[in-house]
Protein backbone atom coordinates (compact mmCIF):
# COMPACT_ATOMS: atom_id res chain seq x y z
CA UNK A 1 0.00 0.00 0.00
CA UNK A 2 1.55 3.53 -1.30
CA UNK A 3 2.18 6.19 1.71
CA UNK A 4 0.33 8.39 -0.13
CA UNK A 5 -3.34 7.79 -2.25
CA UNK A 6 -5.25 9.79 -3.68
CA UNK A 7 -9.36 9.35 -3.68
CA UNK A 8 -11.50 11.83 -6.08
CA UNK A 9 -14.51 12.96 -4.68
CA UNK A 10 -15.85 15.09 -7.47
CA UNK A 11 -15.26 16.44 -11.26
CA UNK A 12 -16.26 19.79 -11.83
CA UNK A 13 -18.39 18.68 -15.22
CA UNK A 14 -17.19 22.15 -16.78
CA UNK A 15 -13.59 22.16 -15.96
CA UNK A 16 -10.67 20.83 -14.39
CA UNK A 17 -12.01 21.68 -10.87
CA UNK A 18 -12.03 18.29 -8.57
CA UNK A 19 -12.39 17.72 -5.00
CA UNK A 20 -10.95 14.67 -3.20
CA UNK A 21 -9.05 13.12 -0.39
CA UNK A 22 -5.30 12.48 0.12
CA UNK A 23 -4.28 9.72 2.78
CA UNK A 24 -0.68 10.02 4.07
CA UNK A 25 0.38 7.97 7.35
CA UNK A 26 -0.46 10.96 9.44
CA UNK A 27 -3.55 11.54 8.53
CA UNK A 28 -5.83 12.43 5.23
CA UNK A 29 -6.78 15.64 4.47
CA UNK A 30 -9.81 17.19 1.55
CA UNK A 31 -8.74 18.85 -1.62
CA UNK A 32 -8.46 21.66 -2.55
CA UNK A 33 -6.07 22.24 -0.22
CA UNK A 34 -3.64 25.57 0.99
CA UNK A 35 -0.58 24.22 3.04
CA UNK A 36 0.66 26.65 5.86
CA UNK A 37 4.33 27.04 5.20
CA UNK A 38 6.61 26.17 8.27
CA UNK A 39 9.76 27.06 6.85
CA UNK A 40 12.11 26.70 9.84
CA UNK A 41 9.89 23.59 11.66
CA UNK A 42 7.37 26.53 12.93
CA UNK A 43 4.67 28.36 11.20
CA UNK A 44 5.73 31.73 12.14
CA UNK A 45 3.75 32.76 15.73
CA UNK A 46 1.53 30.13 15.06
CA UNK A 47 1.36 27.07 17.94
CA UNK A 48 0.84 23.61 16.72
CA UNK A 49 -2.23 23.56 18.43
CA UNK A 50 -3.98 26.64 16.83
CA UNK A 51 -2.94 25.09 13.53
CA UNK A 52 -4.79 22.02 14.19
CA UNK A 53 -7.60 24.42 15.22
CA UNK A 54 -8.04 26.51 11.83
CA UNK A 55 -7.97 23.40 10.26
CA UNK A 56 -4.60 22.59 8.76
CA UNK A 57 -4.66 19.11 7.89
CA UNK A 58 -0.61 19.58 6.20
CA UNK A 59 2.28 21.58 6.42
CA UNK A 60 5.16 22.69 4.81
CA UNK A 61 8.92 23.05 5.65
CA UNK A 62 11.81 22.88 4.42
CA UNK A 63 15.12 20.90 3.54
CA UNK A 64 17.54 23.67 2.76
CA UNK A 65 16.82 25.48 6.45
CA UNK A 66 16.66 22.29 8.44
CA UNK A 67 19.83 21.38 6.65
CA UNK A 68 21.74 24.20 7.58
CA UNK A 69 20.44 24.71 11.01
CA UNK A 70 19.79 22.29 12.95
CA UNK A 71 20.94 19.53 11.02
CA UNK A 72 18.79 16.65 9.88
CA UNK A 73 21.21 14.38 12.70
CA UNK A 74 18.96 16.07 15.47
CA UNK A 75 16.06 15.80 14.17
CA UNK A 76 16.55 12.30 13.60
CA UNK A 77 17.18 11.66 17.37
CA UNK A 78 14.59 14.05 18.27
CA UNK A 79 11.97 10.94 16.42
CA UNK A 80 11.80 13.08 13.33
CA UNK A 81 10.10 16.29 12.10
CA UNK A 82 6.09 15.26 13.56
CA UNK A 83 7.90 14.81 17.40
CA UNK A 84 10.44 17.40 17.26
CA UNK A 85 7.79 20.24 16.34
CA UNK A 86 5.07 18.42 18.13
CA UNK A 87 3.08 18.55 15.25
CA UNK A 88 0.53 14.95 14.43
CA UNK A 89 -0.71 16.03 11.22
CA UNK A 90 0.97 15.62 7.67
CA UNK A 91 3.96 17.44 6.84
CA UNK A 92 5.67 18.36 3.01
CA UNK A 93 9.01 18.93 2.80
CA UNK A 94 10.34 20.64 -0.19
CA UNK A 95 14.02 19.65 -1.81
CA UNK A 96 16.28 22.12 -1.15
CA UNK A 97 17.19 23.15 -4.67
CA UNK A 98 14.60 26.01 -5.42
CA UNK A 99 16.40 27.82 -1.77
CA UNK A 100 19.84 27.49 -2.75
CA UNK A 101 19.02 29.27 -5.48
CA UNK A 102 16.35 32.25 -3.29
CA UNK A 103 19.08 32.07 -0.19
CA UNK A 104 22.48 30.68 -0.74
CA UNK A 105 25.24 32.31 -2.42
CA UNK A 106 24.82 29.71 -5.59
CA UNK A 107 28.29 28.31 -6.01
CA UNK A 108 27.84 26.15 -9.15
CA UNK A 109 25.10 23.57 -10.26
CA UNK A 110 27.15 19.91 -11.68
CA UNK A 111 25.54 16.53 -13.19
CA UNK A 112 26.29 15.69 -9.25
CA UNK A 113 24.37 18.57 -7.46
CA UNK A 114 24.57 22.03 -6.32
CA UNK A 115 27.46 23.72 -4.27
CA UNK A 116 26.76 26.87 -2.41
CA UNK A 117 27.26 28.73 0.67
CA UNK A 118 25.30 29.01 3.67
CA UNK A 119 22.92 32.12 3.92
CA UNK A 120 23.67 31.73 7.65
CA UNK A 121 27.56 31.51 8.30
CA UNK A 122 29.02 31.62 4.47
CA UNK A 123 30.35 28.18 5.33
CA UNK A 124 30.34 25.98 2.18
CA UNK A 125 27.14 23.76 1.55
CA UNK A 126 27.00 20.34 -1.04
CA UNK A 127 23.33 19.53 -1.90
CA UNK A 128 22.36 16.91 -4.01
CA UNK A 129 19.63 14.08 -4.84
CA UNK A 130 21.12 11.79 -2.64
CA UNK A 131 21.79 14.48 0.31
CA UNK A 132 18.07 16.02 -0.20
CA UNK A 133 16.87 12.02 0.13
CA UNK A 134 19.02 11.30 3.28
CA UNK A 135 17.77 14.67 4.95
CA UNK A 136 13.99 14.52 4.30
CA UNK A 137 14.21 11.11 5.49
CA UNK A 138 15.72 11.91 8.65
CA UNK A 139 12.80 14.67 9.01
CA UNK A 140 10.38 11.88 8.36
CA UNK A 141 8.00 14.02 6.20
CA UNK A 142 5.07 12.49 4.66
CA UNK A 143 5.32 14.11 1.61
CA UNK A 144 9.14 14.20 -0.02
CA UNK A 145 9.78 16.29 -2.85
CA UNK A 146 12.37 15.26 -5.39
CA UNK A 147 15.87 17.64 -5.62
CA UNK A 148 14.89 19.30 -9.01
CA UNK A 149 16.17 23.15 -10.34
CA UNK A 150 13.73 25.34 -10.52
CA UNK A 151 14.15 26.98 -13.91
CA UNK A 152 14.77 30.83 -13.41
CA UNK A 153 12.51 33.20 -15.59
CA UNK A 154 13.46 33.84 -18.20
CA UNK A 155 15.03 31.20 -19.37
CA UNK A 156 16.08 30.48 -23.06
CA UNK A 157 15.23 27.19 -24.40
CA UNK A 158 18.92 25.49 -24.55
CA UNK A 159 19.25 26.00 -21.03
CA UNK A 160 15.66 25.02 -20.11
CA UNK A 161 16.25 22.04 -22.06
CA UNK A 162 19.80 20.75 -20.80
CA UNK A 163 17.89 22.10 -17.19
CA UNK A 164 14.79 20.20 -17.23
CA UNK A 165 16.79 16.92 -19.07
CA UNK A 166 18.98 17.30 -15.17
CA UNK A 167 15.85 17.40 -13.15
CA UNK A 168 14.96 14.32 -14.72
CA UNK A 169 17.94 12.36 -14.32
CA UNK A 170 17.77 13.70 -10.57
CA UNK A 171 14.39 12.30 -10.37
CA UNK A 172 15.31 8.85 -11.19
CA UNK A 173 18.35 9.39 -8.31
CA UNK A 174 16.14 10.42 -5.54
CA UNK A 175 13.79 7.34 -6.10
CA UNK A 176 16.88 4.88 -6.18
CA UNK A 177 17.91 5.71 -2.68
CA UNK A 178 14.28 6.79 -1.12
CA UNK A 179 13.28 3.87 0.32
CA UNK A 180 11.52 4.18 3.56
CA UNK A 181 7.54 2.57 3.01
CA UNK A 182 6.34 5.46 5.30
CA UNK A 183 7.45 8.37 2.88
CA UNK A 184 5.59 9.38 -0.50
CA UNK A 185 8.09 11.06 -3.34
CA UNK A 186 6.85 13.64 -5.73
CA UNK A 187 8.10 14.28 -9.00
CA UNK A 188 8.63 18.26 -9.56
CA UNK A 189 7.57 18.79 -13.67
CA UNK A 190 10.06 21.34 -14.77
CA UNK A 191 10.50 22.60 -19.00
CA UNK A 192 10.22 26.21 -18.58
CA UNK A 193 7.52 28.48 -20.53
CA UNK A 194 8.14 25.90 -23.31
CA UNK A 195 5.28 23.29 -24.16
CA UNK A 196 7.03 20.64 -25.55
CA UNK A 197 9.62 20.86 -22.35
CA UNK A 198 6.52 20.30 -20.08
CA UNK A 199 5.52 17.62 -22.33
CA UNK A 200 9.10 16.04 -22.29
CA UNK A 201 9.18 16.47 -18.25
CA UNK A 202 5.75 15.15 -17.46
CA UNK A 203 6.36 12.32 -19.90
CA UNK A 204 9.53 11.04 -18.02
CA UNK A 205 8.40 11.64 -14.53
CA UNK A 206 5.26 9.89 -15.14
CA UNK A 207 7.08 7.30 -16.86
CA UNK A 208 9.05 6.72 -12.80
CA UNK A 209 4.94 6.11 -11.57
CA UNK A 210 5.59 8.77 -8.29
CA UNK A 211 2.45 8.61 -6.10
CA UNK A 212 2.36 12.71 -6.95
CA UNK A 213 3.54 14.93 -8.69
CA UNK A 214 4.26 19.19 -8.28
CA UNK A 215 4.39 21.38 -11.17
CA UNK A 216 7.29 23.58 -10.55
CA UNK A 217 9.06 26.02 -12.33
CA UNK A 218 5.72 28.19 -12.01
CA UNK A 219 5.30 31.18 -9.55
CA UNK A 220 8.62 32.55 -10.82
CA UNK A 221 8.15 35.89 -11.81
CA UNK A 222 6.27 35.15 -14.80
CA UNK A 223 2.94 36.91 -15.82
CA UNK A 224 -0.33 35.25 -14.64
CA UNK A 225 -1.18 34.70 -17.95
CA UNK A 226 1.63 32.70 -18.91
CA UNK A 227 1.28 30.80 -15.64
CA UNK A 228 -1.96 29.51 -16.64
CA UNK A 229 -1.21 28.96 -20.31
CA UNK A 230 1.57 26.40 -18.99
CA UNK A 231 -0.49 24.81 -16.18
CA UNK A 232 -3.31 24.90 -18.66
CA UNK A 233 -1.01 22.68 -20.43
CA UNK A 234 0.81 20.92 -18.24
CA UNK A 235 -2.11 19.47 -15.68
CA UNK A 236 -4.05 17.82 -18.61
CA UNK A 237 -1.26 15.38 -19.21
CA UNK A 238 -0.94 14.53 -15.50
CA UNK A 239 -2.46 11.40 -14.45
CA UNK A 240 -6.24 11.27 -12.96
CA UNK A 241 -5.58 9.23 -9.54
CA UNK A 242 -2.43 11.14 -8.24
CA UNK A 243 -2.41 14.37 -6.00
CA UNK A 244 -1.36 17.40 -8.50
CA UNK A 245 0.96 20.90 -6.33
CA UNK A 246 1.42 23.71 -7.95
CA UNK A 247 4.42 24.96 -5.71
CA UNK A 248 5.14 28.52 -4.38
CA UNK A 249 1.08 29.46 -5.41
CA UNK A 250 -0.55 31.97 -4.15
CA UNK A 251 -2.79 34.50 -3.81
CA UNK A 252 -6.39 33.64 -3.89
CA UNK A 253 -6.99 34.56 -7.63
CA UNK A 254 -4.39 32.52 -8.61
CA UNK A 255 -6.00 29.65 -6.32
CA UNK A 256 -9.08 29.85 -7.85
CA UNK A 257 -7.65 29.61 -11.03
CA UNK A 258 -5.17 26.44 -10.57
CA UNK A 259 -7.88 24.63 -8.93
CA UNK A 260 -10.07 25.49 -11.76
CA UNK A 261 -7.03 23.88 -13.86
CA UNK A 262 -7.31 20.71 -11.86
CA UNK A 263 -4.52 21.31 -8.89
CA UNK A 264 -4.79 19.81 -5.56
CA UNK A 265 -2.47 21.30 -3.19
CA UNK A 266 -0.77 24.86 -3.15
CA UNK A 267 1.06 26.49 -0.49
CA UNK A 268 2.55 30.15 -0.22
CA UNK A 269 4.56 31.82 2.41
CA UNK A 270 2.45 34.84 1.36
CA UNK A 271 -0.76 34.51 4.30
CA UNK A 272 2.08 34.92 6.63
CA UNK A 273 4.43 37.13 5.30
CA UNK A 274 1.43 39.87 4.60
CA UNK A 275 0.59 38.93 7.88
CA UNK A 276 3.91 40.37 9.29
CA UNK A 277 3.37 43.67 7.34
CA UNK A 278 0.11 44.35 8.94
CA UNK A 279 -2.35 43.10 6.09
CA UNK A 280 -5.41 41.35 6.93
CA UNK A 281 -6.68 38.75 3.75
CA UNK A 282 -10.38 38.94 3.08
CA UNK A 283 -12.92 37.71 0.76
CA UNK A 284 -13.04 41.06 -0.70
CA UNK A 285 -9.32 41.74 -1.16
CA UNK A 286 -6.48 42.98 1.34
CA UNK A 287 -7.25 45.44 4.50
CA UNK A 288 -4.09 47.35 5.38
CA UNK A 289 -4.50 47.91 9.11
CA UNK A 290 -2.35 50.56 9.46
CA UNK A 291 -4.42 52.67 7.90
CA UNK A 292 -6.59 55.44 9.46
CA UNK A 293 -9.96 54.51 7.71
CA UNK A 294 -9.36 51.67 10.98
CA UNK A 295 -8.98 54.12 13.79
CA UNK A 296 -12.77 52.92 15.26
CA UNK A 297 -13.95 50.20 13.40
CA UNK A 298 -14.81 48.11 15.71
CA UNK A 299 -15.76 45.37 13.35
CA UNK A 300 -13.74 42.23 13.48
CA UNK A 301 -11.26 42.25 10.27
CA UNK A 302 -13.91 39.71 8.54
CA UNK A 303 -17.78 39.67 9.52
CA UNK A 304 -18.42 35.87 9.68
CA UNK A 305 -14.98 34.45 10.18
CA UNK A 306 -14.93 32.23 13.14
CA UNK A 307 -11.17 32.63 13.47
CA UNK A 308 -9.70 33.90 17.25
CA UNK A 309 -8.96 37.05 16.05
CA UNK A 310 -12.63 37.69 14.59
CA UNK A 311 -13.98 36.47 17.71
CA UNK A 312 -11.85 38.36 20.01
CA UNK A 313 -10.81 41.33 18.53
CA UNK A 314 -11.75 44.57 16.61
CA UNK A 315 -9.66 46.33 13.37
CA UNK A 316 -9.25 48.95 15.74
CA UNK A 317 -7.45 46.97 18.14
CA UNK A 318 -5.76 45.07 15.82
CA UNK A 319 -4.61 48.59 13.78
CA UNK A 320 -3.17 49.88 17.76
CA UNK A 321 -1.58 46.81 18.26
CA UNK A 322 0.12 46.99 14.56
CA UNK A 323 1.09 50.55 15.00
CA UNK A 324 2.88 49.79 18.88
CA UNK A 325 4.94 47.18 17.04
CA UNK A 326 3.10 44.96 19.17
CA UNK A 327 4.32 41.04 18.26
CA UNK A 328 0.69 40.16 19.08
CA UNK A 329 -0.91 42.08 16.66
CA UNK A 330 1.36 40.20 13.66
CA UNK A 331 0.42 37.06 15.48
CA UNK A 332 -3.39 37.75 15.03
CA UNK A 333 -3.41 38.69 11.28
CA UNK A 334 -1.21 35.24 10.85
CA UNK A 335 -4.02 33.33 12.63
CA UNK A 336 -6.48 35.28 10.47
CA UNK A 337 -5.20 35.05 7.13
CA UNK A 338 -4.38 31.30 7.53
CA UNK A 339 -7.78 30.32 9.11
CA UNK A 340 -9.68 32.49 5.74
CA UNK A 341 -7.50 30.45 3.41
CA UNK A 342 -8.66 27.35 5.14
CA UNK A 343 -12.58 28.65 4.83
CA UNK A 344 -11.69 29.75 0.99
CA UNK A 345 -10.75 26.42 -0.03
CA UNK A 346 -13.24 24.93 1.99
CA UNK A 347 -16.07 26.88 0.27
CA UNK A 348 -14.23 26.54 -3.16
CA UNK A 349 -14.17 22.72 -2.35
CA UNK A 350 -18.07 22.81 -1.37
CA UNK A 351 -18.81 24.48 -4.75
CA UNK A 352 -17.31 21.61 -6.81
CA UNK A 353 -19.29 18.97 -4.70
CA UNK A 354 -22.68 20.99 -5.68
CA UNK A 355 -21.57 21.76 -9.44
CA UNK A 356 -21.57 25.39 -8.90
CA UNK A 357 -17.64 26.05 -9.03
CA UNK A 358 -18.32 28.18 -12.27
CA UNK A 359 -20.28 30.56 -10.15
CA UNK A 360 -18.27 30.68 -7.21
CA UNK A 361 -15.39 31.79 -9.52
CA UNK A 362 -17.12 34.54 -11.26
CA UNK A 363 -18.96 35.28 -8.07
CA UNK A 364 -15.38 35.56 -6.20
CA UNK A 365 -13.13 37.18 -8.91
CA UNK A 366 -16.16 39.83 -9.57
CA UNK A 367 -15.70 41.03 -6.06
CA UNK A 368 -12.01 40.68 -5.71
CA UNK A 369 -9.93 44.13 -5.29
CA UNK A 370 -6.38 42.77 -6.50
CA UNK A 371 -4.80 45.42 -4.97
CA UNK A 372 -4.57 46.13 -0.95
CA UNK A 373 -6.96 48.71 0.11
N1 LIG B 1 7.51 28.68 -7.31
C1 LIG B 1 8.20 27.62 -6.77
C2 LIG B 1 8.33 27.53 -5.37
C3 LIG B 1 9.01 26.49 -4.81
C4 LIG B 1 9.13 26.43 -3.32
S1 LIG B 1 7.64 25.69 -2.64
C5 LIG B 1 7.96 25.92 -0.97
N2 LIG B 1 8.96 25.37 -0.31
C6 LIG B 1 8.81 25.74 0.97
C7 LIG B 1 7.75 26.54 1.05
N3 LIG B 1 7.21 26.63 -0.16
C8 LIG B 1 9.61 25.48 -5.63
N4 LIG B 1 10.28 24.44 -5.05
C9 LIG B 1 10.85 23.51 -5.86
N5 LIG B 1 11.52 22.47 -5.29
N6 LIG B 1 10.78 23.56 -7.21
C10 LIG B 1 10.12 24.57 -7.85
O1 LIG B 1 10.09 24.59 -9.10
C11 LIG B 1 9.49 25.59 -7.04
C12 LIG B 1 8.78 26.66 -7.61
ZN1 LIG C 1 -10.68 36.00 11.13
Amino acid sequence: MPAITYELIKQDPATGARAGIIHTPHGSFPTPIFMPVGTQASVKGVSPEELHDMGAGIILSNTYHLFLRPGSDLVREAGGLHKFMNWDGAILTDSGGFQVFSLGDLRKITEEGVTFRSHIDGSKKFLSPEVSMKVQMDLGSDIVMAFDECIPYPADYDYAKASTARTTRWAQRCKEVMTSPHQGLFGIVQGGMYKDLRTRSVNELVEMDFPGYAVGGLSVGEPKELMYEMLDHTVEQLPKDKPRYLMGVGTPDCLVEGVMHGIDMFDCVFPTRVARNGTAMTWNGRLVMKNAEFTSDFRPLEEGCDCYACRNFSRAYIRHLVRANEIFGLRLLSLHNLRFLQRFMHEMRQSIIEERFGEFRRNFLDNYNYGAK
